[in-house]
């Protein structure tokens, strides 16, 4: 078994070990390990309170913002321990960029959305770099043709679609490894789903990438690997299309046949 652990990791952009999260004295994550490579679309999926989103939090250090919340457990990127005390959380958040639920732009412009984030990290030097940061930033997020004739409108002002590809563009502006993205499309119509979903295919192998979904149709459209949770176990982790028609344990059969959930 840690042979294997050990040979995956040399693979992994991420890897998780023995993670617990702990809220006051509840124990939300109880000892998930799993590594998360750049060619696969990884999703999280399992019973609402199961503990995805808090799982996925710990990926770049979200439940910091939690005073209650404590991680214990190693998680490294490209092999650095993210939760050693020389990690810069604002350049981790930058590595590991998140896109949540409901989408959630800057009351600014959709400029200074993408821009946003840029600025702070100083990478662009000049004006026409950080258009063409901006401009290369939208396009990957299948939003510039939507959007190139009024960039100085309000981000706010977009239809929740456009808005959480706006997110997705601000995420990628800052050039980051790996997006984190907590039920992405719960907040959207069937059309603006579609249109994140044939995105995901686009942005993979490019960054790695993990979501949360509840929707177990989408698991299986969006990623090539799975994570069932349950109870704040991962109860079983491998390729989709196993673990949606070959599933080795009981309890994932029962999750993915409609048994509770
Ligand atoms: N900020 C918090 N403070 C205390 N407990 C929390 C907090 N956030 C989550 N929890 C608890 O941790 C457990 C896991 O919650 P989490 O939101 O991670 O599950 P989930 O699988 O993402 O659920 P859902 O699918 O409903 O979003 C639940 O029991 C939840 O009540």
């Amino acid at each position: 078994m840690l042979d294997n652990l050990a040979s995956a990791n040399t693979k992994a952009k991420m890897s998780a070990r023995d993670v617990r999260v702990f809220y006051g004295p509840k124990e939300a994550i109880k000892g998930v390990s799993i590594d998360i490579d750049m060619d696969n679309v990884v999703a999280f999926i399992g019973p609402s309170g199961c503990g995805k989103s808090t799982f996925l939090r710990t990926l770049n250090r979200m439940n910091d913002t939690i005073p209650i919340a404590r991680v214990e457990g190693d998680i490294t990127l490209d092999g650095e321990n993210i939760y050693s005390s020389s990690m810069d959380v604002v350049q981790l958040r930058a590595r590991v960029g998140m896109v949540f639920q409901k989408p959630n732009p800057f009351p600014k412009s959709i400029y200074d959305n993408v821009a946003y984030g840029p600025r702070i990290h100083g990478l662009a030097p000049n004006k026409a770099e950080l258009d063409q940061i901006v401009e290369n930033s939208l396009v990957r997020a299948g939003l510039w043709n939507e959007v190139k004739d009024r960039l100085q409108d309000s981000g706010t002002a977009l239809s929740g679609g456009q808005q959480q590809r706006l997110c997705i563009a601000r995420a990628i502006a800052v050039d980051p490894e790996v997006i984190l993205m907590d039920e992405p499309c719960s907040a959207l119509d069937p059309i603006a789903t579609a249109k994140i979903e044939e995105l995901i295919h686009e942005l993979r192998g490019r960054y790695a990438i993990v979501i949360v979904t509840h929707n177990m149709q989408q698991a299986a459209r969006v990623s090539q690997k799975t994570a069932f949770f349950h109870l704040g176990t991962m109860v079983e982790y491998g390729d989709t299309s196993d673990i949606f028609t070959n599933p080795r344990e009981e309890r994932t059969r029962d999750y993915i046949t409609g048994r509770y959930g």
